[in-house]
């Protein structure tokens, strides 16, 4: 059995766990960031590419909350984005639909995505709308 206790402090604000720990909901540990490939950012800044397809490590985002959008080679910012949400794909599975919203053509998408990751066939499609 663990015994925890609490030595009083003149600043109690050490003795304070951050307030994520204490509300522990899922938006509270939502990511607030993402990175793009620069090329990639005028897309999204612009509104005509409305989804990003990641990997596992880059699918804890959450719908209904809002991301700001980093370009991944100088973490410059771009735009806001709000998560609408995040739906796991196999590989095979992605499709004309995907390309058309991801606004890459699909003989391209799928080489890339390859590139990216090449080794995983579990993706996630992250569907976001453009903070006006
Ligand atoms: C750490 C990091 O930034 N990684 C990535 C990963 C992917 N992508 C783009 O998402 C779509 C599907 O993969 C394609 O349009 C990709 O080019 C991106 O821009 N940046």
């Amino acid at each position: 059995m663990a015994i925890v206790f609490f030595v009083r402090s003149k600043n109690a604000n050490i003795l304070r766990p951050p307030l994520s720990s204490i509300a522990g909901s899922t938006v509270d540990q939502a990511p607030n960031k993402i990175t793009f490939f620069e090329w990639l950012t005028p897309l999204v800044a612009s509104g005509k590419k409305t989804i990003t397809i990641r990997d596992e490590s880059e699918s804890h985002y959450v719908p209904g909350t809002r991301v700001d959008v980093h370009t991944l080679e100088k973490d410059e910012y771009v735009c806001q984005i709000d998560i609408v949400s995040v739906e796991k794909i196999g590989f095979d599975d992605i499709n004309e639909e995907h390309a058309a919203q991801e606004f890459i053509p699909l003989e391209e998408l799928k080489p890339l995505i390859r590139e990216i990751y090449p080794n995983d066939q579990d993706f996630y499609v992250i569907t976001y709308t453009l903070v006006a």
